[in-house]
């Protein structure tokens, strides 16, 4: 099982070109990870390509509730995995927003994904508003529903992403980030998750990378934008790397 995670999602951005000059650039590409650490980057679907990246491991940030049938417009787990995936996000906030995507859905999608041999990362986090109104565990333990129902020895990520610091640029302060991973691991440690990574997003980049990565319960991270330049994203590795060593 995976202790730690250091994951880019290029989400709705990125080119073939792009794809080939990040893979030319990032030095993690042939250099292996510390044992129980992976490097991965959950791609567009185009640019998806096991072969392309060397270790790190390639993944998507979606995937069909269904399996394979007349679903216009859907990927199903088991394409995702012929296509080199080991791992796929799950239930992205933007997902969430944007897509109406539920806790049902997300429960079903990662069924999915396990059969299929591929690791979900489920995303979760809370709006400004909620944290405000006093709903951060009503939030937290609501979205941590959809893995309720599985055996304690799945194998499977979580990544905490409060949705007021994505895109912003401004990460959550690492005393808040502490608060929620503890309490996220001990929600995951009564469900019977004991070995469960809990990575952070949320305007992660080079400068913050190091304070973040020395908290305790912060099991690696989920890049959005810093992941698609490879000389952050390889910084932002790097400082995770040196973060837990020391
Ligand atoms: O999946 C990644 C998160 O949405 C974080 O994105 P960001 O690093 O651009 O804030």
């Amino acid at each position: 099982m995976a202790k730690y995670m250091v994951l880019g999602n290029w989400k709705s951005n990125g080119s073939r070109e792009a794809a080939a000059t990040f893979a030319a650039a990032f030095s993690g590409v042939s250099k292996a990870p510390p044992e129980g650490t992976i490097y991965g980057l959950a791609l567009p679907f185009h640019l998806i390509d096991a072969d392309r990246f060397g270790k790190t491991w390639v993944g998507g940030q979606n995937v069909s509730r269904f399996g394979e049938g007349a679903y216009t417009g859907e990927t199903s787990a088991g394409m995702l995995a012929e296509l080199g995936c080991r791992f796929n996000l799950v239930g992205h906030s933007e997902r969430r927003q944007l897509f109406g995507e539920t806790v049902a859905d997300t429960r079903e999608k990662i069924d999915r994904l396990l059969a299929a041999d591929i690791l979900p990362v489920l995303c979760i986090g809370e709006t400004l508003e909620e944290r405000k109104a006093g709903r951060l565990l009503e939030i937290l333990h609501g979205q941590l529903a959809a893995i309720a129902h599985l055996s304690s020895s799945t194998e499977l990520a979580i990544a905490y992403e409060p949705v007021w610091a994505i895109g912003t640029g401004i990460a959550a302060e690492p005393e808040d980030v502490a608060d929620a991973h503890t309490r996220i691991k001990a929600h995951l440690a009564g469900l019977g998750f004991t070995q469960t990574p809990v990575l952070y997003g949320g305007s992660v980049k080079p400068a913050n990378a190091a304070a973040l990565a020395t908290l305790k319960n912060v099991d690696g991270f989920l890049v959005g934008g810093a992941s698609l330049k490879a000389s952050d994203f390889d910084a932002i590795r790097s400082a995770f790397v040196s973060g837990k060593d020391s």
